[in-house]
Protein backbone atom coordinates (compact mmCIF):
# COMPACT_ATOMS: atom_id res chain seq x y z
CA UNK A 1 0.00 0.00 0.00
CA UNK A 2 0.73 3.79 -0.96
CA UNK A 3 1.84 5.87 2.08
CA UNK A 4 -1.52 7.38 3.83
CA UNK A 5 -3.84 9.19 1.84
CA UNK A 6 -3.96 12.98 3.39
CA UNK A 7 -6.47 14.45 5.93
CA UNK A 8 -9.69 15.55 4.63
CA UNK A 9 -12.04 17.17 5.27
CA UNK A 10 -15.72 15.25 4.31
CA UNK A 11 -18.71 17.71 3.43
CA UNK A 12 -21.48 15.60 3.81
CA UNK A 13 -21.04 11.46 4.07
CA UNK A 14 -24.33 9.97 2.46
CA UNK A 15 -24.12 7.70 -0.43
CA UNK A 16 -21.47 9.07 -2.31
CA UNK A 17 -19.66 10.86 0.46
CA UNK A 18 -20.00 7.26 2.08
CA UNK A 19 -19.14 5.09 -0.65
CA UNK A 20 -15.79 7.19 -1.04
CA UNK A 21 -15.11 6.70 2.75
CA UNK A 22 -15.51 3.62 2.84
CA UNK A 23 -13.20 3.27 0.06
CA UNK A 24 -10.48 5.52 1.62
CA UNK A 25 -10.60 3.81 5.51
CA UNK A 26 -9.25 0.36 3.47
CA UNK A 27 -6.27 2.32 1.72
CA UNK A 28 -5.45 4.07 4.93
CA UNK A 29 -6.81 8.02 5.27
CA UNK A 30 -4.84 10.26 8.02
CA UNK A 31 -6.75 11.60 10.61
CA UNK A 32 -10.54 13.26 8.86
CA UNK A 33 -13.48 15.36 9.81
CA UNK A 34 -16.12 14.01 8.76
CA UNK A 35 -19.36 16.03 9.22
CA UNK A 36 -22.86 14.30 8.20
CA UNK A 37 -26.18 14.79 10.16
CA UNK A 38 -26.83 10.83 9.79
CA UNK A 39 -24.00 8.70 9.66
CA UNK A 40 -23.82 6.83 12.77
CA UNK A 41 -20.35 6.92 13.86
CA UNK A 42 -16.52 7.04 11.83
CA UNK A 43 -13.98 4.52 13.56
CA UNK A 44 -11.01 5.98 14.69
CA UNK A 45 -8.82 8.07 14.34
CA UNK A 46 -11.27 10.22 12.77
CA UNK A 47 -13.70 12.63 13.98
CA UNK A 48 -17.60 12.68 13.02
CA UNK A 49 -19.31 16.29 13.72
CA UNK A 50 -22.85 17.07 12.80
CA UNK A 51 -22.26 20.83 11.62
CA UNK A 52 -19.56 22.34 9.72
CA UNK A 53 -18.79 24.72 12.85
CA UNK A 54 -18.28 22.10 15.11
CA UNK A 55 -14.68 21.66 12.75
CA UNK A 56 -11.83 23.03 15.35
CA UNK A 57 -10.40 26.01 13.39
CA UNK A 58 -6.59 24.44 13.87
CA UNK A 59 -7.69 21.62 11.25
CA UNK A 60 -5.46 21.50 8.87
CA UNK A 61 -6.72 19.34 5.57
CA UNK A 62 -5.06 18.29 2.63
CA UNK A 63 -8.56 18.23 0.31
CA UNK A 64 -11.82 19.62 1.47
CA UNK A 65 -14.46 17.04 0.08
CA UNK A 66 -17.81 19.10 -0.86
CA UNK A 67 -20.53 15.63 -0.97
CA UNK A 68 -24.12 17.23 -0.09
CA UNK A 69 -27.00 17.51 -2.10
CA UNK A 70 -25.97 20.16 -4.96
CA UNK A 71 -28.99 21.85 -3.46
CA UNK A 72 -27.46 21.85 0.44
CA UNK A 73 -24.14 22.92 -0.14
CA UNK A 74 -24.64 26.87 0.38
CA UNK A 75 -25.64 26.34 4.12
CA UNK A 76 -22.10 25.06 4.61
CA UNK A 77 -19.91 27.62 3.05
CA UNK A 78 -19.26 30.08 5.22
CA UNK A 79 -18.41 27.77 8.13
CA UNK A 80 -15.99 25.84 5.31
CA UNK A 81 -14.71 28.79 3.73
CA UNK A 82 -11.53 29.32 6.02
CA UNK A 83 -10.51 25.63 5.64
CA UNK A 84 -10.57 26.49 1.52
CA UNK A 85 -7.74 28.61 2.02
CA UNK A 86 -5.58 25.86 3.42
CA UNK A 87 -6.90 22.83 0.86
CA UNK A 88 -8.06 22.78 -2.58
CA UNK A 89 -11.61 21.61 -2.62
CA UNK A 90 -13.10 18.57 -4.49
CA UNK A 91 -16.97 19.01 -5.22
CA UNK A 92 -18.53 15.92 -6.22
CA UNK A 93 -21.67 17.82 -6.54
CA UNK A 94 -23.59 16.97 -9.97
CA UNK A 95 -24.66 20.00 -11.66
CA UNK A 96 -22.94 22.68 -9.69
CA UNK A 97 -20.21 24.62 -11.28
CA UNK A 98 -16.45 24.84 -10.15
CA UNK A 99 -16.87 28.93 -10.73
CA UNK A 100 -19.96 29.06 -9.04
CA UNK A 101 -19.08 26.94 -5.52
CA UNK A 102 -15.74 29.10 -6.02
CA UNK A 103 -17.81 32.41 -6.12
CA UNK A 104 -19.84 31.19 -3.14
CA UNK A 105 -16.51 30.34 -1.02
CA UNK A 106 -14.99 33.67 -1.83
CA UNK A 107 -18.06 35.29 -0.95
CA UNK A 108 -17.88 34.18 2.83
CA UNK A 109 -14.04 35.22 3.00
CA UNK A 110 -13.21 38.83 4.37
CA UNK A 111 -12.06 41.18 1.18
CA UNK A 112 -8.83 40.67 0.03
CA UNK A 113 -8.37 36.69 1.03
CA UNK A 114 -6.76 34.32 -1.76
CA UNK A 115 -9.08 32.95 -4.34
CA UNK A 116 -9.99 29.20 -3.21
CA UNK A 117 -9.64 26.19 -5.61
CA UNK A 118 -12.74 24.13 -6.48
CA UNK A 119 -12.28 20.82 -8.62
CA UNK A 120 -15.22 19.15 -9.50
CA UNK A 121 -15.07 15.01 -9.88
CA UNK A 122 -17.85 12.82 -11.05
CA UNK A 123 -17.30 9.65 -8.98
CA UNK A 124 -19.94 6.79 -8.53
CA UNK A 125 -20.69 4.34 -5.39
CA UNK A 126 -18.79 1.40 -6.89
CA UNK A 127 -15.80 3.42 -4.77
CA UNK A 128 -16.86 2.29 -1.92
CA UNK A 129 -15.56 -1.54 -3.40
CA UNK A 130 -12.97 0.20 -4.93
CA UNK A 131 -14.19 -0.21 -8.23
CA UNK A 132 -15.34 3.34 -8.79
CA UNK A 133 -15.34 5.83 -12.01
CA UNK A 134 -14.40 9.10 -11.43
CA UNK A 135 -13.98 11.73 -13.92
CA UNK A 136 -12.22 15.20 -12.73
CA UNK A 137 -12.35 18.75 -13.98
CA UNK A 138 -9.57 21.32 -12.63
CA UNK A 139 -10.06 25.06 -13.45
CA UNK A 140 -6.77 26.41 -15.13
CA UNK A 141 -5.66 27.82 -11.80
CA UNK A 142 -4.79 24.29 -10.54
CA UNK A 143 -1.12 23.55 -10.06
CA UNK A 144 -0.18 20.00 -10.92
CA UNK A 145 0.48 19.10 -7.31
CA UNK A 146 -3.18 19.77 -6.97
CA UNK A 147 -4.62 17.74 -9.69
CA UNK A 148 -2.41 14.84 -8.51
CA UNK A 149 -3.56 14.71 -5.39
CA UNK A 150 -7.25 14.54 -7.00
CA UNK A 151 -6.14 11.68 -9.40
CA UNK A 152 -4.64 9.85 -6.25
CA UNK A 153 -7.44 10.02 -3.79
CA UNK A 154 -9.75 8.85 -6.62
CA UNK A 155 -7.58 6.19 -7.79
CA UNK A 156 -7.10 4.98 -4.14
CA UNK A 157 -11.48 3.99 -5.27
CA UNK A 158 -11.37 2.96 -9.10
CA UNK A 159 -10.10 4.41 -12.47
CA UNK A 160 -10.35 8.10 -12.99
CA UNK A 161 -10.17 10.40 -16.09
CA UNK A 162 -9.59 13.87 -16.51
CA UNK A 163 -11.59 16.15 -18.97
CA UNK A 164 -10.68 19.50 -19.93
CA UNK A 165 -13.72 21.39 -20.78
CA UNK A 166 -16.08 21.28 -18.02
CA UNK A 167 -19.09 20.84 -20.31
CA UNK A 168 -18.69 17.57 -20.52
CA UNK A 169 -19.49 16.54 -16.98
CA UNK A 170 -23.27 16.78 -17.65
CA UNK A 171 -22.58 13.88 -20.11
CA UNK A 172 -20.17 11.95 -17.71
CA UNK A 173 -23.01 12.92 -14.81
CA UNK A 174 -25.25 11.28 -17.04
CA UNK A 175 -23.34 8.26 -17.67
CA UNK A 176 -20.85 6.87 -15.39
CA UNK A 177 -22.23 9.14 -12.37
CA UNK A 178 -25.83 7.86 -12.69
CA UNK A 179 -24.93 4.52 -14.22
CA UNK A 180 -24.24 2.27 -11.69
CA UNK A 181 -28.52 2.97 -11.17
CA UNK A 182 -28.94 1.67 -14.88
CA UNK A 183 -26.85 -1.34 -14.21
CA UNK A 184 -28.83 -2.48 -10.53
CA UNK A 185 -32.42 -1.16 -12.52
CA UNK A 186 -31.26 -4.20 -15.34
CA UNK A 187 -30.53 -6.75 -12.31
CA UNK A 188 -33.65 -5.78 -10.89
CA UNK A 189 -35.47 -6.19 -14.42
CA UNK A 190 -33.92 -9.45 -15.09
CA UNK A 191 -34.94 -11.33 -11.24
CA UNK A 192 -38.29 -9.86 -12.22
CA UNK A 193 -38.57 -11.69 -15.69
CA UNK A 194 -37.02 -14.76 -14.48
CA UNK A 195 -39.73 -15.16 -11.55
CA UNK A 196 -42.45 -14.05 -14.42
CA UNK A 197 -41.31 -16.76 -16.12
CA UNK A 198 -41.74 -19.31 -13.35
CA UNK A 199 -38.41 -19.52 -11.65
CA UNK A 200 -38.17 -19.43 -7.94
CA UNK A 201 -37.43 -16.08 -6.67
CA UNK A 202 -33.78 -17.14 -4.83
CA UNK A 203 -32.48 -18.79 -8.02
CA UNK A 204 -34.20 -15.62 -10.21
CA UNK A 205 -32.59 -13.16 -7.56
CA UNK A 206 -28.85 -15.38 -7.98
CA UNK A 207 -28.80 -15.46 -11.59
CA UNK A 208 -30.02 -11.86 -12.44
CA UNK A 209 -27.26 -10.33 -9.75
CA UNK A 210 -24.60 -12.69 -10.93
CA UNK A 211 -24.92 -12.92 -14.45
CA UNK A 212 -24.79 -8.77 -14.07
CA UNK A 213 -21.54 -9.04 -12.32
CA UNK A 214 -19.51 -11.63 -14.14
CA UNK A 215 -20.42 -9.67 -17.21
CA UNK A 216 -19.20 -6.73 -15.84
CA UNK A 217 -15.69 -8.86 -14.24
CA UNK A 218 -15.05 -10.50 -18.01
CA UNK A 219 -15.48 -7.11 -19.92
CA UNK A 220 -12.63 -5.55 -17.46
CA UNK A 221 -10.56 -8.84 -17.06
CA UNK A 222 -10.50 -9.66 -20.58
CA UNK A 223 -9.86 -5.98 -21.68
CA UNK A 224 -12.26 -6.83 -24.88
CA UNK A 225 -14.70 -4.33 -26.45
CA UNK A 226 -18.46 -4.89 -25.26
CA UNK A 227 -19.73 -5.73 -28.93
CA UNK A 228 -17.28 -8.75 -29.14
CA UNK A 229 -18.66 -10.06 -26.10
CA UNK A 230 -22.13 -9.69 -26.51
CA UNK A 231 -21.71 -11.40 -30.45
CA UNK A 232 -19.43 -14.13 -28.43
CA UNK A 233 -22.66 -15.02 -26.27
CA UNK A 234 -24.98 -15.09 -29.55
CA UNK A 235 -25.01 -17.91 -31.37
CA UNK A 236 -26.46 -17.43 -34.61
CA UNK A 237 -30.23 -18.81 -34.81
CA UNK A 238 -30.22 -19.39 -31.10
CA UNK A 239 -31.46 -18.14 -28.09
CA UNK A 240 -29.84 -14.79 -27.15
CA UNK A 241 -30.59 -13.64 -30.70
CA UNK A 242 -33.75 -13.87 -30.49
CA UNK A 243 -33.85 -11.85 -27.01
CA UNK A 244 -31.16 -8.90 -28.89
CA UNK A 245 -33.78 -8.87 -31.96
CA UNK A 246 -36.13 -7.30 -29.16
CA UNK A 247 -33.62 -5.20 -27.48
CA UNK A 248 -31.73 -3.24 -30.23
CA UNK A 249 -34.79 -2.78 -31.95
CA UNK A 250 -34.19 0.98 -33.14
CA UNK A 251 -37.13 2.13 -30.98
CA UNK A 252 -36.26 -0.26 -27.97
CA UNK A 253 -32.62 0.19 -25.86
CA UNK A 254 -30.77 2.43 -28.78
CA UNK A 255 -33.38 5.36 -28.44
CA UNK A 256 -34.58 4.19 -25.03
CA UNK A 257 -30.89 4.63 -23.60
CA UNK A 258 -30.13 7.38 -25.73
CA UNK A 259 -32.84 9.18 -24.46
CA UNK A 260 -32.27 8.40 -20.65
CA UNK A 261 -28.83 9.96 -20.53
CA UNK A 262 -30.70 13.02 -22.74
CA UNK A 263 -32.75 13.74 -19.80
CA UNK A 264 -30.09 12.89 -17.06
CA UNK A 265 -27.52 15.34 -18.82
CA UNK A 266 -29.97 18.13 -19.08
CA UNK A 267 -30.85 17.80 -15.33
CA UNK A 268 -27.29 18.38 -14.76
CA UNK A 269 -27.43 21.75 -17.06
CA UNK A 270 -30.33 22.92 -15.13
CA UNK A 271 -28.63 22.04 -11.61
CA UNK A 272 -25.68 24.19 -12.98
CA UNK A 273 -28.20 27.31 -13.77
CA UNK A 274 -27.72 26.67 -17.20
CA UNK A 275 -31.10 25.70 -18.43
CA UNK A 276 -33.85 26.47 -16.83
CA UNK A 277 -35.91 23.44 -14.81
CA UNK A 278 -38.17 21.75 -17.04
N1 LIG B 1 -25.28 9.11 -5.00
C1 LIG B 1 -24.49 8.96 -6.07
O1 LIG B 1 -24.42 7.89 -6.69
C2 LIG B 1 -23.67 10.13 -6.55
C3 LIG B 1 -22.72 9.93 -7.58
C4 LIG B 1 -21.93 11.01 -7.97
C5 LIG B 1 -22.11 12.25 -7.39
N2 LIG B 1 -23.04 12.41 -6.43
C6 LIG B 1 -23.19 13.73 -5.82
O2 LIG B 1 -22.83 13.56 -4.48
C7 LIG B 1 -23.57 14.48 -3.67
C8 LIG B 1 -24.19 13.73 -2.52
O3 LIG B 1 -25.13 12.80 -3.02
P1 LIG B 1 -25.64 11.64 -2.08
O4 LIG B 1 -26.45 10.75 -2.90
O5 LIG B 1 -24.49 11.09 -1.30
O6 LIG B 1 -26.56 12.50 -1.07
P2 LIG B 1 -26.95 12.14 0.42
O7 LIG B 1 -27.04 10.65 0.57
O8 LIG B 1 -28.13 12.99 0.76
O9 LIG B 1 -25.67 12.60 1.27
C9 LIG B 1 -25.42 13.91 1.69
C10 LIG B 1 -25.29 13.89 3.20
O10 LIG B 1 -24.80 15.15 3.62
C11 LIG B 1 -25.58 15.56 4.75
N3 LIG B 1 -25.53 17.01 4.88
C12 LIG B 1 -25.88 17.93 3.96
N4 LIG B 1 -25.69 19.18 4.44
C13 LIG B 1 -25.21 19.01 5.70
C14 LIG B 1 -24.84 19.93 6.71
N5 LIG B 1 -24.93 21.26 6.53
N6 LIG B 1 -24.41 19.44 7.89
C15 LIG B 1 -24.31 18.11 8.09
N7 LIG B 1 -24.67 17.18 7.16
C16 LIG B 1 -25.11 17.64 5.98
C17 LIG B 1 -26.95 15.08 4.39
O11 LIG B 1 -27.84 15.16 5.46
P3 LIG B 1 -29.36 15.71 5.15
O12 LIG B 1 -30.00 14.65 4.28
O13 LIG B 1 -29.98 15.85 6.47
O14 LIG B 1 -29.21 17.01 4.41
C18 LIG B 1 -26.63 13.68 3.92
O15 LIG B 1 -26.44 12.78 4.99
C19 LIG B 1 -24.60 15.14 -4.57
O16 LIG B 1 -24.18 16.44 -4.85
C20 LIG B 1 -24.59 14.29 -5.82
O17 LIG B 1 -24.84 15.07 -6.97
C21 LIG B 1 -23.80 11.39 -5.99
N1 LIG C 1 -26.42 10.63 -8.35
C1 LIG C 1 -26.59 12.06 -8.48
C2 LIG C 1 -27.96 12.39 -9.00
O1 LIG C 1 -28.77 11.49 -9.19
C3 LIG C 1 -25.53 12.51 -9.43
C4 LIG C 1 -25.10 11.29 -10.17
C5 LIG C 1 -25.60 10.10 -9.40
O2 LIG C 1 -28.26 13.56 -9.23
Amino acid sequence: MDAMLPPLLLVGCGNMGGAMLDGWLKEGLAPSFIIDRHRPSVPAPHHLVRSADEVPDSFHPGMIVLATKPQKVDAVMTAIAPFALRAPVLSVLAGRRAGDLTDCLTDALPAGSPMPLVIRAMPNTPSSVGQGMSVCYAPPAATAAQRALCTRLLRAVGDVAWIEHEDEMDAVTAISGSGPAYVFLLAELLEEAGIAEGLPPDLARQIARQTVAGAGALMVRSGVDAATLRRNVTSPGGTTQKALDVLMAPDAWPATLSAAIRAAARRSRELSGALPVS
